[in-house]
């Protein structure tokens, strides 16, 4: 018997990693190849390769060659890193550089690898990833230009109105407000970023900044609501819309995914409708939930633009990144900042940048005087939770693993903490809301059914094993049979049916990650309920082409979702999974109440492993 993940061809070094489950066959494959089509035999290059495709595969952009140690393999792995041949790094490098991979050789121009040296250190990218990169860089430097123009007497009108003391409707909102510094710049800048943690008042002012430049113009402004997925362009639109009436702004606003708002077109595989060469025709884009972006679909985005079209980014970029490579919302908020600060940002909303603190917010730093130059706003007043969760949440962020503790700790009703035996709470959650799921959905209430299976969420960080999605779901699973007397059988359709979407389906308008409910209609034949909008979508369930019954998720699945309660399952601290970004992604998708069902050793553990994703976008190349 072969073992698939072992590559056939490798040999020597490849063949130790491959085995060693640091690489997967395809990284071997693909670094053999390139190496022969070019006429490289160097050793420490194969693994170089090899290294940096699985990086891409990991989600790094490119290969920090300073840190080629720093892998992680599956928790069953018994192999010593350490124990490894590791190359030298110096000597890795400078086999690069002479590499015909590197700089193209007498086969012919392949060059399928770009080193490129910067202030801290050498990264290794398939060629591919560095040109959407320097797209990306190049489109954002270009559009950092110059500015809009705008009517400064009408802009500071419509601050003044939309940012009203809650009060004191007479009043201006109390400085520093970062609400309306963030809808200034947005207003002022070709491409701005908004970025806060949940409950800041990110769709709270992006609905102020479509009106305040709908204010500024009698033609209508196109504009395009979008996001990365389906769940959350609903959301979106959603928000917006609530807010539609009270703002002046047209009440058929409608979000769509960023696939479709560039014009996804069936077998032309990433070209879309839209592009560098024909325009998305919008005059103000916004996109939100910008941490799930990838790198990829950043660049087609960027390069579909025109140049005058005011780009808003939203998000929270302390969440878990796209599952593909990138991570673009937290670079752009970290990478340094060029050009000047626009001098009319200071005449609009000068007395919030000077502002003292206040007793709700602080006032800004050097360092977010220093972001406003490339558009980039945070939002901190958390304007939506009971302090518990937000404060846990905070306190992940930091990585002040004894204040988290303490927080779990305390007698907060927002946030507990229990060990893996005790069960009580969750199960009664589980049983609970599938109780009342399966009520709605066999008095054919799709409405209802789909708002009640958001009361309570139970999430993992892994799949399978004891602390895996597959594990939990069969226990939740039983809890609620033992309850109803009636056995779940997930094969055939039953009202109450919690279904998860795994694919796309650009058809259907049913996306990966969409979450739904089999519901029984009036005339008894059973359907799948999906929110969208005022309204339920309602189709049947053989249409849908992937889908799964889910009593419990993953944490990466539930991005860009939100529930009144969500049950954590954590693994064992030595899971690599396990990660801050993790943690404070599960955290975040409670309204009211968090419960983490693991150990101490689990929580500081997650709270101090970041998720390394290296990438050139905040660095400064030589
Ligand atoms: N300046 C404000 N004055 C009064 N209420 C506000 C203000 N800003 C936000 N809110 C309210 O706070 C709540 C959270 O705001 P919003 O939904 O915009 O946050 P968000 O950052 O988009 O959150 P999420 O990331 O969870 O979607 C909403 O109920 C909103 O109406």
């Amino acid at each position: 018997m072969t073992d698939v993940r072992v590559a056939q061809r490798g040999k020597g070094v490849l063949r130790i990693f491959n085995e060693a489950g640091v690489l997967a066959a395809a990284d071997v494959h693909v670094a053999l190849r390139l190496s022969a089509l070019a006429g490289e035999t160097s050793p420490d290059v194969y693994l170089a390769t090899a290294l940096a495709v699985r990086a891409v595969r990991a989600g790094s952009v490119c290969l920090d060659l300073t840190r080629l140690r720093e892998v992680t393999v599956d928790e069953e792995s018994e192999v010593d890193l350490d124990d490894l041949p590791w190359p030298d790094d110096s000597t890795v490098i400078e086999a690069l550089r002479r590499s015909p991979l590197v700089v193209g050789g007498p086969a012919g121009p392949l060059r399928p690898l770009r080193l490129v040296d910067t202030a801290e250190g050498e990264l290794l990218y398939l060629d591919r990833y560095f040109r959407q990169e320097e797209t990306i860089r190049r489109v954002l430097d270009q559009r950092a230009s110059g500015h809009p123009v705008v009517d400064e007497a009408s802009l500071r009108r419509g601050l003044d109105t939309l940012f009203r003391d809650q009060n004191d409707p007479a009043g201006s909102s109390a400085p520093p407000d970062r609400q309306r510094i963030a809808a200034a710049v947005a207003a002022t800048h070709r491409t701005s970023v908004i970025v806060g943690g949940p409950g800041t008042g990110k769709t709270h002012t992006v609905a102020r900044v479509l009106a305040l430049l709908s204010m500024q113009t009698d033609r209508p402004r196109r504009i395009a609501l979008a996001a990365p997925t389906g769940k959350a362009a609903a959301r979106l639109q959603e928000s917006v819309r609530d807010q539609a009436g009270e703002l002046g702004l047209p009440p058929d606003l409608t979000a769509m995914t960023l696939h479709r708002m560039l014009g996804w077109q069936r077998g032309r595989g990433s070209r879309f409708r839209y592009n560098a060469d024909n325009h998305v025709p919008y005059d103000v884009i916004v996109v939100d939930e910008t941490s799930m972006v990838s790198l990829t679909m950043m660049c087609r985005l960027l390069e579909a633009l025109r140049p005058d079209t005011q780009l808003v980014l939203v998000g929270d970029p302390d969440q878990l990144t796209s599952v593909d490579a990138g991570a673009v919302l937290a670079d752009l908020v970290a990478r340094p900042m060029s050009g000047k600060e626009n001098p009319l940002l200071a005449r609009l909303v000068g007395s919030d940048l000077d502002a003292a603190d206040d007793p709700d917010e602080a006032a800004l730093s050097a360092a977010e005087r220093d972001r406003l130059r490339g558009g980039v706003v945070r939002l901190s007043r958390g304007r939506r939770f009971g302090g518990g969760i937000a404060q846990l949440a905070v306190a992940v962020r930091d990585a002040d693993e004894d204040r988290v503790m303490e927080l779990l700790r305390s007698d907060a009703p927002e946030v507990s903490f229990h060990d893996i035996d005790d069960l009580g709470a969750l199960r009664k959650d589980v049983v609970d809301t599938a109780a009342g799921v399966t009520e709605a959905a066999s008095g054919s209430d799709a409405s209802a059914a789909l708002q009640l299976s958001e009361a309570h969420r139970l999430l993992c960080a892994h799949r399978e094993g004891p602390y895996g999605v597959a594990w939990w779901a069969r226990q939740a699973m039983e809890w609620i049979g033992e309850a109803s007397g009636q056995r779940l059988d997930p094969d055939r359709w039953y009202p109450g049916q919690p279904l998860l979407v795994t694919a796309n389906d650009h058809e259907t308008r049913i996306y990966n990650g969409d979450t739904g409910v089999i519901v029984r209609r009036a005339d008894d034949e059973l359907v799948a309920a999906f929110a969208r909008g005022n309204e339920p979508f309602l189709l049947h369930p053989t249409h849908l082409s992937a889908v799964q019954t889910v009593y419990a998720m993953t944490i990466h699945r539930s991005q860009g979702s939100q529930y009144d309660t969500v049950s954590v399952v954590l693994p064992g601290a030595e899971s690599s999974l396990l990660t801050r970004e993790l943690l404070y992604t599960a955290i975040t998708r409670a309204r009211r109440h968090v419960r983490i069902i693991g150990t101490e050793e689990a929580v500081r553990a997650g709270v101090q492993r970041r998720v390394l994703r290296a990438s050139g976008l905040r660095r400064t190349f030589r």
